[in-house]
């Protein structure tokens, strides 16, 4: 299928090679390209259908048999969907704009300029409420390796639920992991699920609860998100029953393993008389990839983006023989031609959006696929810290006193290196000598546990260590045996504290030294 000057012709191609029907096969494939733009001089070619003899003949034999096949099935019948025309608008001259954001410096304004991201000026000038979209971001990489390495590498790096490697013929080929659902029908049934808010993942969970906590907390976030809702619902309302459409998950959160979005959830179910090609044309181009009110969104891109969008943001899926489609938004995807390895990208854009974050943002939702593509055989290397040494084959004893924690540090142990046994301590009589000497351990770990001390008998595993000079660690009830041994005296809280947060202060070496000069009396036990 060719998508030409109009996007009208495009589709009638389209709907003409789905009408046909009665061929075999499984349905049609699709990869649309994602422009607004018009193309000057004529149709645009390659969209699809057999690669060139050219592309069969380069790369890797996975390579080779990516390439996409086009099979024309019936999914429906024709279209009543009313179809808008894209008026260009070049009222905001990106050169003039370009000037002003750079303040005329020849160097950003020289080769750089296609790059130069210019939202925040421009959308300054926007009324407030209205959300644009700047997919300007375009980082690029000269490429050699095999199409299909990199398709591995970057999926394995980031599963998706809509990823591809398309051979597109004539040694193009595109690379696509992409979080975000375009449209999809089951029968009558259609859903899509637009995303905005993102935020990088943190180095853990609790990094990745506050950072989650404040992406749901953030109002940005949640204007631009409300704001394509409504548009997606409108687009669903043209093709859908009345009232059936509905937000059925608002401000979900989705994860890739360096990203988080906020996402909602929108299904309807198709009139009478509407397929779900309709479903699909009604939804274009996604309003996460334009912008709200669409139309005049898809006006500031044709003023704003100083290249055709080419393959980015556009669909990418599968019209099915039952009748079903499902499509994924060509995002987080490597276009490679020429040699070279193009990463765009994108994000909403708001009146009140700060330019330099809106920058790092792109950036960040460019990274994974620019690590991947460095990693190739040819590329940087990367650089991976030595492990740390560790201590080989200590002997470390972990004495249980019944507590959760006990495994975990257990764990700890091993990830050093040691050679760890754990004995659960029998309440009153601690662990038998003749276990110890056994055990011959050169570290004593007493566990943390519920209770007192006393209650395991851990007096006598201390005075085992001490008169063998056995070092000796105390986690919490483990600590509290050793300032007991030692002679100090254990009060209770006043409430108890056991799996209550609490904040932990780190204090530097001079109060350590004092208070390890001081001796356990010095210390409250519970602190
Ligand atoms: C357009 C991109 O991302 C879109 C914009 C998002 C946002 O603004 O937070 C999130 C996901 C996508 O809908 C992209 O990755 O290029």
């Amino acid at each position: 299928m060719c998508l030409g000057d109009e996007r009208e012709v495009g589709f009638e191609c389209l709907r003409v090679r789905l009408e046909q029907g009665g061929v075999g096969g499984v349905g049609v494939f699709l990869c649309l390209r994602g422009r607004v733009r018009h193309q000057e001089g004529g149709a645009e070619h390659g969209c699809a259908g057999q690669p060139s003899e050219e592309a069969l003949r380069g790369g890797t034999a996975a390579d080779r048999m990516m390439s996409h096949r086009i099979v024309p099935v019936h999914v429906g019948r024709s279209s009543n969907v009313h179809r808008e025309h894209i008026q260009t608008n070049r009222t905001l001259q990106i050169e003039a704009v370009l000037r002003q954001d750079t303040g005329g410096n020849p160097r950003l304004l020289g080769a750089a300029r296609a790059s130069v991201f210019t939202a925040r000026e421009v959308v300054r000038e926007e009324p407030a409420g209205r959300l644009s979209f700047g997919g300007r971001q375009s980082y690029e990489r000269a490429f050699t390796d095999s199409p299909s390495a990199l398709y591995e590498r970057v999926l394995a790096a980031n599963p998706a639920p809509y990823a591809a490697h398309l051979n597109l013929g004539r040694a193009e080929h595109l690379v696509i992991v992409s979080p975000e659902l375009f449209v999809r029908s089951r029968g009558r049934r259609i859903e899509s699920a637009p995303i905005a808010g993102t935020a990088a993942r943190g180095a853990n969970a609790i990094e990745d609860f506050q950072i989650l906590r404040d992406l749901l907390l953030s109002d940005k976030a949640d204007s631009e998100l409300v704001m394509c809702t409504d548009v997606d619902r409108n687009d669903k309302s043209l093709v859908c029953e009345p009232g059936s459409v509905q937000v059925i998950a608002h401000r979900d959160v989705e994860t890739t393993p360096r990203l988080m979005h906020t996402v909602e959830h929108i299904t309807g179910t198709l009139r009478d008389g509407y397929s779900a090609l309709d479903a699909f044309i009604s939804h274009m181009w996604a309003v996460t990839v334009t912008g709200a009110p669409k139309i005049g969104a898809m006006q500031f891109i044709e003023a704003t983006e100083t290249s055709a969008r080419g393959w980015y943001a556009g669909a990418f899926g599968a019209f099915l023989c039952n009748g079903d489609m499902d499509f994924g938004i060509t995002i987080r995807a490597v276009h490679l031609v020429d040699g070279m390895a193009r990463v765009r990208a994108g994000n909403s854009l708001l009146a009140r959006s700060v330019t330099a974050y809106e920058e790092a943002e792109c950036a960040l939702k460019a990274a994974a696929l620019l690590d991947a593509i460095d990693q190739h055989p040819g590329g940087p290397d990367l650089e991976v810290p030595p492990d740390p040494p560790t201590p080989q084959g200590l002997r470390v004893l972990i004495v249980d006193h019944e507590d959760s924690f006990v495994h975990t540090l257990a764990d700890y142990f091993r990830r050093a290196g040691c050679d760890t046994t754990t004995i659960r301590s029998d309440r009153g009589t601690g662990i038998a000598e003749a276990f110890l000497d056994q055990a011959s351990p050169d570290l004593i770990v007493l566990s943390p546990g519920p209770g007192s001390p006393g209650e395991f008998g851990t007096g006598r595993v201390l005075a085992y260590a001490t008169s063998r000079r056995i070092p000796v660690f105390g986690v919490c009830l483990g600590m509290q045996a050793i300032g007991e041994y030692l002679g100090a005296e254990l009060k209770p809280l006043p409430a108890p504290a056991h799996g209550v947060r609490s904040a932990v202060s780190r204090i530097d070496a001079s109060e350590s030294n004092r208070l390890a000069a001081d001796g356990p009396r010095g210390l409250d036990a519970a602190s």
